[in-house]
């Protein structure tokens, strides 16, 4: 039938670019209407339409128009004849009269009819269209004036060829999921109307709430589909090739380019074919992945049967994050304790801060970290609340701050401190990663204190390591409650912060956390191991390079522009690297929605008191097409186990193109041949089915 649909697509001389019958109006009456040829009658015989409405004048010319061949008529006469085959006609018509406009019919010469892949070419501009193999579905040819026609976005070559009472709106091909809907709607809102009842589910549930509709994703690169789909003469489909026999010439036979839709932009092998993919290609690598897991395991990490309070106010699921059992109150003045819990009111993870044994005198201390809250900055463990508690049998204060998974402290990472990290061998800082730190200490501090506040414990055990190189202070607020009867003038305050840092600097250099005991020894140490950019900028924290000169965190900040541009430029490029990263997931999330959806459909029980309902109808071709994916076996009886092969399959589904496949029910008595589009289609519905509210019974 597809074949048979050739002959007649290219009878329709009239609306031939290059042929002269066009020019005018002249040869109307010598032409038999086409509404006569399909329905029987013209509505506009008596309106102005120009065409002859006699037939019987033309069953003599049957026998022997080229154009109008016996199985020219039988297609016409098919009841579900629709404006998309009128239009295939017209698109074809026009692909085979741009190549030679002087042709006017078909020889031995014309070239095959191929009717989904179809191409004109006018001087200006290319173009290329394919047309559903639902064309039978679309909606029916329904006449246009010319005037409601020049309304439309058509280009004007067609519109100049176009007739009154045969005028056909610009066909659009089948839109998958993917593509940009958007434009689509833009370029040709009547075709998306008639789309909808038809083969695309998306647009059809276009106004519903869909969980599982993703965003519009390029499919590929080089050769992608876009919403004109490009004709590939590779393509799988052999009616696609005007029935040529498609495998008859194996020099021409070539991989089907169109459809390497699985294409995230990644990192690029050296030892492999361009077109080439590492499994290792498609998901994050694999250290920043395990990283990545390792933190959400320790957040998820829960303590059964411990002897912690199983609330803290609205806090619950407490687990230890100090490993060492010794009560230290050198920092705080009292003895700390941290703990891993989880909010019941809005579910995230908090580090909560206890110090043991505190009593609270002055109300307004605790309101203290209220200004705490304004402090927002990349280099601080952001405080969220304070309060007392009485759950752990004795009078504590709790701080809750952001927990940051499996973070250790400097001390830890650089000095050796603490129990984890003991046996691991210190080594020296590069100068490169203390000018990381020391840049992130001063835009820490840069905004506290620009929040008229003060850090007030700047020293390794209290500033956190969270990622590679990523430091944040760790303590803040805390003093401001323990020590809020203290006379110090906030000035005061912030000059020990420069002080802290300075020696933190050298303390980090030293590799040792006594150094400062001995200020002279720490400096020649760090004279000889760093810059003297760094050395300078470690004395003018501790005291200033000369008497009475100004010191605040914006005079060390300008100091320190050169090196705060190249750490701004490490940040871009990590950004940079997360970003490419980003990338090769970027269509797992698709997949796996879309495997979701067959999920949900494959193997269903039940569905409204009907067993066989995933057995059935379209959803049996799913089943089938699960095996396809699946559950193939090779030749040697070996199941076959490619993610290629199961990654192109879901890929060429996610499309809906037309290339198909041969389904094989499992006793092998069944065969069935069917393209994606009709998958998708039926995938579609079956989901749309599932998502509808069940009807109760009374
Ligand atoms: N906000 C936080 N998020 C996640 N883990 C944290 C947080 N704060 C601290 N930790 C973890 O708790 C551990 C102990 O922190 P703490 O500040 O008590 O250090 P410390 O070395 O035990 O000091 P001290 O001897 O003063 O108690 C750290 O190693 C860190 O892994």
């Amino acid at each position: 039938m597809m074949a048979s649909l050739g002959k007649p697509a290219l009878d329709d001389s009239r609306r031939s670019m290059g042929s002269p019958k066009l020019k005018g109006r002249e040869n109307a009456k010598d032409t038999l209407c086409r509404n006569v040829t399909i329905y029987g009658k013209c509505r506009y015989e008596d309106k102005g339409c120009a065409f002859n409405h006699d037939p019987t004048k033309f069953s003599a010319m049957h026998q022997t128009d080229r154009f109008g061949s016996p199985e020219s008529t039988a297609l016409f006469s098919v009841g579900e004849v629709s404006w998309v085959i009128a239009s295939i006609r017209e698109l074809t018509y026009m692909g085979s009269s741009s190549n030679s406009s002087s042709k006017k019919g078909l020889n031995v010469d014309s070239p095959s009819f191929t009717p989904s892949l179809l191409s004109t070419n006018d001087t200006s501009s290319k173009k290329t269209t394919t047309i559903s193999p639902k064309a039978a579905s679309a909606a029916p040819f329904l006449p246009k004036s010319v005037t409601s026609r020049s309304n439309t976005s058509t280009p004007s070559i067609r519109q100049e060829t176009a007739t009154p009472d045969w005028s056909v709106p610009e066909i659009q091909d089948f839109v998958p999921q993917s593509f940009d809907t958007s434009q689509v709607v833009r370029k040709a809102p009547a075709i998306i109307v008639s789309l909808q009842g038809t083969s695309n589910g998306v647009l059809a549930s276009a106004g519903a709430y869909d969980p599982f509709v993703t965003t519009p994703t390029p499919l590929a690169t080089p050769g992608s589909v876009t919403h004109q789909v490009q004709t590939s003469p590779f393509s799988h489909d052999a009616t696609a090739l005007g029935g040529t026999a498609f495998f008859s010439s194996q020099t021409n036979f070539q991989q089907p380019v169109q459809y390497h839709l699985y294409a995230p932009i990644g990192p690029h092998s050296q030892n492999i074919m361009g077109y080439q993919r590492n499994v290792h290609d498609l998901f994050l690598p694999n250290n920043f992945r395990e990283e990545l897991q390792k933190k959400a395991a320790a957040t998820l990490q829960t303590l059964p049967n411990s002897s912690l309070p199983a609330h803290v106010d609205h806090f619950h699921s407490l687990v230890p994050l100090d490993l060492t059992h010794q009560k230290n109150a050198t920092i705080f003045g009292y003895p700390s304790w941290i703990y891993k819990a989880q909010s019941s009111k809005d579910g995230n993870y908090y580090a909560l801060r206890r110090l043991e044994g505190f009593r609270l005198t002055n109300e307004k201390a605790i309101r203290s970290v209220q200004a705490w809250k304004r402090v927002c900055n990349g280099s601080v463990v952001t405080v969220h609340d304070a309060f007392t508690t009485r759950v752990f049998q004795d009078s504590s204060l709790i701080f809750v701050m952001d927990y940051h998974p499996l973070s250790k402290t400097l001390a830890e990472q650089h000095l050796a401190v603490g129990n984890r990290f003991q046996t691991r061998h210190i080594t020296h800082v590069p100068e490169q990663v203390l000018w990381s730190y020391v840049t992130q200490i001063a835009s820490a501090l840069k905004a506290i204190h620009s929040n008229g506040l003060a850090a007030r414990i700047i020293e390794p055990t209290k500033i956190l390591l969270t990622a590679r190189n990523r430091i944040r202070l760790n303590s803040c607020a805390i003093m401001d409650v323990v020590q809020h009867d203290t006379q110090r003038s906030i000035t005061d305050l912030q000059h020990q912060d420069l002080v802290n840092f300075g020696q933190l600097i050298l303390t980090l250099g030293a590799n040792s956390p006594n150094i400062m005991h001995n200020h002279g020894k720490a400096m020649d140490h760090f004279a000889r191991a760093y810059s003297p950019q760094l050395k300078n900028s470690a004395l003018w924290l501790l005291n200033g390079l000369q008497k009475d000169q100004e010191r605040n965190i914006d005079i060390f900040i300008n100091g320190i522009s050169s090196q705060l541009i190249s750490s701004f430029d490490s940040a871009l490029h990590l950004d940079d690297q997360l970003t490419s990263d980003l990338n090769r997931e970027l269509e797992n999330g698709r997949l796996v929605r879309l495997l979701t959806k067959l999920n949900f459909v494959n193997e269903r029980p039940e569905y409204e008191h009907d067993r066989q309902w995933s057995e059935n109808g379209e959803r049996y071709f799913l089943k089938l097409f699960r095996d396809y994916v699946f559950h193939q076996m090779d030749a040697q009886n070996n199941p076959v186990v490619d993610l290629g092969h199961v990654l192109t399959c879901l890929n060429k589904l996610d499309a809906g193109i037309d290339e198909k496949i041969t389904l094989i029910s499992r006793d092998e008595q069944s065969c069935f041949i069917v393209n994606y589009k009709e998958l998708k289609k039926a995938l579609e519905s079956s989901f749309q089915a599932l998502m509808k509210p069940t009807r109760r019974l009374h």
